[in-house]
């Protein structure tokens, strides 16, 4: 607009000047404009440059791969980021096993296929994790799943020790009393008529994993604040936020809830020393840490202050809110619409638990559930709550014999093509559990094609227990009530809020049944 003012007001230069030959250009002309027009031509010719490179750059990096011929100035894509849906990004992945998009001016390579996305996650020298753009800002930049290579591995190997089959044992009988503590409200809340499950099964799994970190060393009250600020977090998960945490912004208002957690989980790892000090039986995941740490035979580092157990507390709280909550309301969701399945669980579980439902269920007993395991294997595969993940190139990166991403790329290996192949899963959007339970069928014998977990160094650390607590609170409330599912027109239609939900929240009504 501007640029255009300046223009007309060169006409209007003075008869003295405007009769030499030489002003006859426009483009010299303003030099014989005022000086505030001057400015503006010079701003002017400033941006058109910048907003020049700014496509050159792009068209440079993108080369032959699919995407837009030319990305929208400064912004990008970064409206279609802020409201994705699983049809954009099937759209993109469709595209090509490589394409490109930019937001931000953040040059972005998706990509889709199956060899790709295993190249990406598997190849540390070339790329490494970053996350969402707003990670770093919530989980703190020393965090240790910023780490990578040598000491990244060292880290996680001292974690691992969280995650071994004494250690989901006891896991799994605080997951278990915390489901029926649970399910006793639900009879309330559900009984009636059906309504979405969404937030309730969010509180349901924020309250087990809390419970399942930190014990009885934080207050009821802490679960309930952390739970209520949560979705704040949740929300800021875009790919790529607005770059200034300002006051008002998804991404501050996500900073102040990890302040809220932090608080409390620095406070159930200060309370876990005391405890395990004063001779205390581990009953938590911090417990086991703690006692882990003071066992003689460990050979990996013992310090850890409580703002840094909190921290790791904290980066598993993040890792796996929102995707356990997708994948247990998916394994609710397909359940329901597949009564013929839902009966097969219910089966399994009267052979295996011989009527006595009351009894808590134990990593034994789970162990005894093979159909059980295949329905959230498959549930998982259908509705993967993790559908990508977002790494960047460290340097220039080689990808295939006609491409290298450029460094400081920001590279997205997904995984839903990898999970939806028909070569691997017949009938790949169809819900099939059985296709796990035959070993020598295609879907186990292409274990490459599963990544729900992503693989590589990073892969899932918590797999196991995700798997045990989403199949303990399906087996669980297959037993304790009957289940219905009002159908509604977003039923199938799926949001993306960090990972993937029914639009309609998963309207369900459950009644307690009176016999198994
Ligand atoms: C259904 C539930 C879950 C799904 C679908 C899921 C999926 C994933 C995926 C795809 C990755 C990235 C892997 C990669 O970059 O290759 C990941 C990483 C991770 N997950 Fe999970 N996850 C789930 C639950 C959990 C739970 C319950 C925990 C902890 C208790 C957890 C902790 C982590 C951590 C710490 C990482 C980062 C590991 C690293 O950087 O070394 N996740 N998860």
């Amino acid at each position: 607009m501007a640029f255009f003012k300046s223009s007309s007001s060169a006409a209007a230069v003075p008869s003295s000047t405007s009769s030499s030959p030489l002003y006859s250009f426009p483009t010299l002309s303003i030099f014989n404009v005022p000086e505030s027009f001057t400015w503006l031509y010079t701003t002017g010719a400033i941006l058109f440059a910048l907003l020049a490179l700014e496509q050159t750059v792009y068209r440079v990096k993108k080369r032959h791969l699919p995407g837009d011929k030319w990305t929208i100035p400064v912004i990008g894509k970064f409206a279609d980021s802020m409201k994705p849906t699983l049809e954009g990004y099937k759209k993109q992945w469709d595209s090509g096993v490589l394409s490109a998009i930019s937001v931000f001016n953040i040059f972005i390579v998706m990509a889709s296929s199956n060899d790709y996305a295993r190249k990406i996650l598997n190849s540390p020298t070339y790329a490494e994790p970053c996350l969402v753009h707003s990670a770093k800002q919530i989980l703190l930049p020393d965090n240790w799943v910023f780490l990578t290579g040598k000491t990244h591995v060292d880290y996680r190997r001292g974690l691992a020790n969280l995650f071994t089959r004494k250690a989901i044992g006891i896991y799994v009988s605080i997951q278990d009393t915390i489901t029926r503590k649970h399910f006793d409200r639900w009879r309330e809340e559900f009984g009636s008529a059906p309504s979405p499950i969404m937030m309730t099964a969010r509180f349901l799994n924020m309250d087990t994993s809390l419970r399942v970190f930190c014990g009885n060393h934080i207050p009821d009250r802490a679960t309930r604040e952390i739970s209520d600020k949560y979705w704040a977090i949740t929300q800021a998960l875009e790919l790529v936020n607005f770059p200034l945490a300002l006051p008002g912004t998804k991404v501050y208002k996500a900073i102040q809830a990890r302040k809220v957690a932090m608080y409390w989980l620095e406070l159930a790892a200060h309370n876990s020393k005391i405890e395990m000090a004063n001779g205390g039986e581990p009953t938590c995941m911090l417990d086991e840490w703690v006692k882990v740490l003071s066992d003689p035979a460990y050979k990996g580092r013992r310090e850890f202050s409580d703002h840094e157990m909190a921290m790791v507390v904290f980066s598993f709280l993040f890792a796996s809110q929102d995707a356990m909550s997708s994948g247990l309301i998916y394994g609710f969701q397909h359940l329901v619409d597949h009564p013929d399945i839902l009966a097969n669980v219910r089966e399994e579980q009267a052979r295996v638990r011989k009527g006595n439902y009351e009894n808590p269920l134990t990593i034994e007993l789970m162990d005894e559930m093979p159909y059980l395991q295949a329905v959230v294997k498959e549930s998982l595969r259908v509705k993967p709550p993790v559908v990508m993940v977002p790494y960047k190139s460290t340097k220039a990166f080689p990808i295939s014999d006609d491409y290298t991403v450029p460094a400081g790329s920001m590279l997205i290996p997904s995984f839903y093509n990898s999970l939806h192949d028909p070569a691997v899963y017949p009938e790949p959007d169809s819900f099939q559990p059985e296709r796990w339970l035959d070993p020598k069928g295609l879907a186990h014998s292409n274990p490459k094609n599963y990544m729900v977990w992503g693989a590589g160094p990073h892969r899932c650390i918590g797999l196991e227990y995700a798997m045990m607590n989403i199949g303990l609170v399906l087996g669980i409330a297959a037993m304790m009530f009957d289940w219905e599912h009002e159908i509604t027109p977003l039923t199938e239609k799926v949001d993306v809020i960090a990972t993937l939900f029914p639009s309609d929240g998963c309207k369900m009504k459950f009644t307690p049944r009176t016999q198994a």
